[in-house]
């Protein structure tokens, strides 16, 4: 079967037509299609073992430890047409074995290396502790595996950047497990403000808090001295709105304050300043990455009012003493878009116009069904009876077979990320148009920052 047949064949089969996701397939296929902009560069082709019954190559998936976002991950892909769990490996052959029994992968292995070197995987997901990402990342390119890694991608800068460019001169694709990027809600917000919909925006403020464990356990990864902490848990989630609402500037400064608990960071506040008037070339999976790529100074400088239209801010409060509402507000020169809580599985945008130029209109520009309430797709336009300045667009998550099941509320999501990655690999693409490389970058620049302010190292 042709590379461009089995890409259609795949818009087609988005989902496991067991789950009768009928207008799902719509959404996906749009959202994982149309935002190219990629690196082109061949790559190792897929298997494709379904070559003579016309249905898209199976990606095969190798799962690199049994924690509890691995178990969700498994689970998602059971959804997912033509993505399969083929091994997965653990520290501990119990672990492995009752892994693979538990999620139907024919094979495990007892040590990380041997699923690495293992020749019928096309692809490994890597969701041990962060500590350890850098490690078995950087041996799965080296035997020419193509990577998913679970956030962060690594623990500094230099390290995401090292794989970067190994993963770059060895074609493999490479992606940091963003998974908020790939849900339809995330690319509807990019495609408002790409349309200048809320004008430029000024600044973005979002907050992520939720209540640690109240007591100390040297086996919660949480308080691990290097990986653990609030800030390499989820400051990403807010991070990576930066390049989303300032997506051509450069990082001026990161200034951040925090506690500490049990040694790591504990409660941070944190602002990041964009150069707006600097374009950042390499911006779109461009194919230089340079250790100073994307802070255009390191000294802190303060704003003048006169770079009031040049700069734009974002703001981020992270907690581990309380859930927060996790509501992130990106506010444009002409009104702004709030996601509502919990943005990182984000499910509604709220549209408020400072002018009421959308007062009671309905913007159904991506063809909802609001009859359907399996659907992911766009059900916009319901306006607010109490603001008619506002626009609602609703992105309903799937139905979820395993309700109430998941380590971690909203896993279901991880369908979208699987998608994406399934279809970056069968284009022969090395990133994922919703989370490049350089996006990685940037926030690794903004999450060591902050790191090292608040733990002051
Ligand atoms: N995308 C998302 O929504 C989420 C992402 N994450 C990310 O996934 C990663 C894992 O998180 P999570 O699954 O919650 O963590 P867990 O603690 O549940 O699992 C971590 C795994 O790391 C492996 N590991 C390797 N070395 C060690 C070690 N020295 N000590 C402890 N574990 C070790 C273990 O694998 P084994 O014993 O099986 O070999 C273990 O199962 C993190 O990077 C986290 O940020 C976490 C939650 C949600
Ligand atoms: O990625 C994550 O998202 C949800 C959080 O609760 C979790 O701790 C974190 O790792």
């Amino acid at each position: 079967m042709s590379l461009s047949r089995n890409i259609v064949v795949l818009r087609r089969l988005s989902y496991k037509s067991s789950f009768a996701f009928g207008t799902n397939l719509r959404c996906a296929a749009a959202s994982t299609t149309s935002r190219c902009g990629c690196n082109f560069s061949s790559i190792g082709s897929i298997s494709n073992n379904n070559s003579n019954n016309n249905t898209s190559p199976v990606i095969r998936w190798g799962i690199l430890s049994t924690g509890r976002i691995a178990s969700d991950f498994v689970k998602a892909m059971s959804l997912v047409e033509n993505a399969k769990a083929v091994a997965v490996a653990a520290r501990s052959s119990t672990s492995a074995s009752t892994f693979a029994s538990l999620h139907s992968i024919p094979t495990h292995h007892t040590s990380y290396q041997e699923l690495i070197s293992n020749p019928n995987i096309d692809i490994i997901y890597i969701a041990t502790i962060a500590d350890h990402h850098y490690t078995y990342a950087k041996a799965s390119i080296l035997a020419g595996k193509h990577v998913l890694i679970e956030k962060p991608m690594t623990l500094s800068h230099s390290q995401t950047l090292e794989l970067i460019t190994l993963a770059q001169s060895k074609h493999v694709f490479l992606m940091e497990g963003m998974w908020t990027r790939c849900f339809p809600a995330l690319h509807k917000l990019r495609e408002l403000i790409a349309s200048n919909d809320i004008g430029p925006i000024v600044y973005v403020q979002g907050d992520f808090g939720y209540a640690f464990p109240s007591e100390y356990s040297s086996s919660d990864r949480i308080w691990f001295p290097n990986s653990g902490g609030i800030t390499y848990d989820v400051g990403m989630y807010i991070a990576q709105f930066g390049r989303i609402a300032f997506p051509k500037s450069k990082i001026k400064d990161v200034q951040a304050v925090g506690t500490m608990k049990n040694g790591v960071d504990y409660t941070v506040m944190a602002t990041v300043t964009y150069d707006r008037s600097l374009a950042c070339e390499n911006s779109n999976g461009g194919s230089e990455h340079n250790a100073d790529d994307i802070m255009c100074s390191n000294e802190s400088s303060s704003t003048s009012s006169e770079e009031g239209s040049t700069v734009g801010m974002l703001q981020m409060v992270l907690t581990g003493a309380s859930n927060t509402e996790e509501r992130c507000v990106l506010q444009g020169t002409l009104g702004r878009i709030i996601l509502d809580g919990p943005f990182h599985v984000p499910q509604r945008l709220r549209v408020v116009y400072n002018d009421g130029r959308r007062r009671g209109e309905s913007d159904n520009s991506s063809s909802g069904n609001s009859n359907n309430s399996n659907n992911s797709i766009d059900v916009s336009g319901c306006t607010d009876s109490n603001n008619n300045n506002e626009v609602v667009h609703d992105f309903p998550l799937h139905k979820d077979p395993y309700q109430g099941e998941w380590n971690n509320p909203g896993s279901i999501g991880l369908v979208y990320q699987i998608n994406e990655v399934a279809d970056a690999l069968r284009m022969g693409k090395t990133e994922c148009d919703s989370f490049t490389w350089q996006d990685s970058l940037d926030v690794a620049r903004i999450i060591d920052k902050i790191v090292r302010q608040v733990r002051g190292k």
